[in-house]
């Protein structure tokens, strides 16, 4: 299967204890995979690098196989992220702002206008489409986010907590558009702390302690909350011991 996204060895280091500290990480296409940990784990900070939002100390990137200093322009058009804020000019309403973005990611002329349509429909921002970014309310702004990086039908989409905010309503949105995505070929990584609800979307759990990848979980294992703390404690354990050592 084609690869998306390979993250290979990464390194972002603000403290001996913080950032990204040498995580590995894949994303096939077709797949859905889940990243998480607890608050500080490093997650956003890997989202960050892979969109060359931080420079990497050392490791790679690639994405669709491409050295991420190498990615074409034009190829980042197929790619759809919602990292921090989600996208939008907050003086400009929902319709233009999903225009807009439709067009940044080189959605053709023509079929700008009923790819918005379809976005505002999708999205539930049919009632809100002349409201100002500003002044959406904090779920619909995150619904606004999410239509513009899904709006261009992304080859990788990168999530950070992207049910933040959401109502169940946009949560199961994002939870259909998520595989809707992946089954026609995106890869998709995302991070969440919601382990009920990764293990409803995510084909493969990967899981973030201290700046490394230390262990991927089972969507299908029966109690991911006690498998993800009794990751975290034993890596805690090792760690300790061997700077004990
Ligand atoms: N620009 C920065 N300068 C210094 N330290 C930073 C910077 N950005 C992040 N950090 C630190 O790196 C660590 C990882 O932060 P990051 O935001 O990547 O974690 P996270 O897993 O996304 O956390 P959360 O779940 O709370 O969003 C934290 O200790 C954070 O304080």
């Amino acid at each position: 299967m084609a690869e998306r996204l390979a993250i290979t060895d990464a390194v972002r280091e603000y403290s001996a204890d913080a950032g990204v500290l040498g995580a590995s990480l894949h994303v096939a296409a077709g797949e859905v995979h889940a990243l998480i940990g607890l608050n500080g784990a490093g997650k956003t900070t890997l989202m960050r690098a892979v969109l060359g939002m931080v420079r990497l100390d050392s490791g790679t990137v690639r994405i669709g196989g491409v050295p991420l200093d190498r990615v074409p322009t034009a190829a980042w058009s197929r790619v759809g992220h919602l990292i921090d804020h989600p996208f939008a000019y907050p003086d400009i309403d929902t319709r233009s702002n999903l225009a807009i973005a439709a067009r940044l990611r080189t959605v053709p002329h023509g079929e700008v206008a009923a790819t918005v349509e379809a976005a505002l429909e999708y999205w539930g921002l049919a009632p809100y489409t002349a409201v100002r970014a500003a002044t959406l309310s904090k779920g619909n702004r995150q619904r606004l986010g999410l239509a513009a990086a899904f709006v261009a039908g992304p080859d990788l989409a990168v999530l950070d907590e992207p049910t933040d905010g959401l109502d169940p309503a946009g949560v199961i949105a994002l939870r259909e558009a998520l595989r809707d995505h992946a089954d026609r070929g995106a890869g998709v990584l995302v991070s969440s702390h919601h382990l009920d609800e990764v293990a409803r979307f995510a084909d493969r759990i990967s899981v973030m302690n201290h700046g490394r990848i230390i262990a991927a979980l089972d969507p299908a294992g029966t109690d991911l909350e006690r498998e993800f703390f009794a990751l975290l404690l034993d890596d805690d354990a090792q760690r300790d011991l061997e700077a004990q050592a």
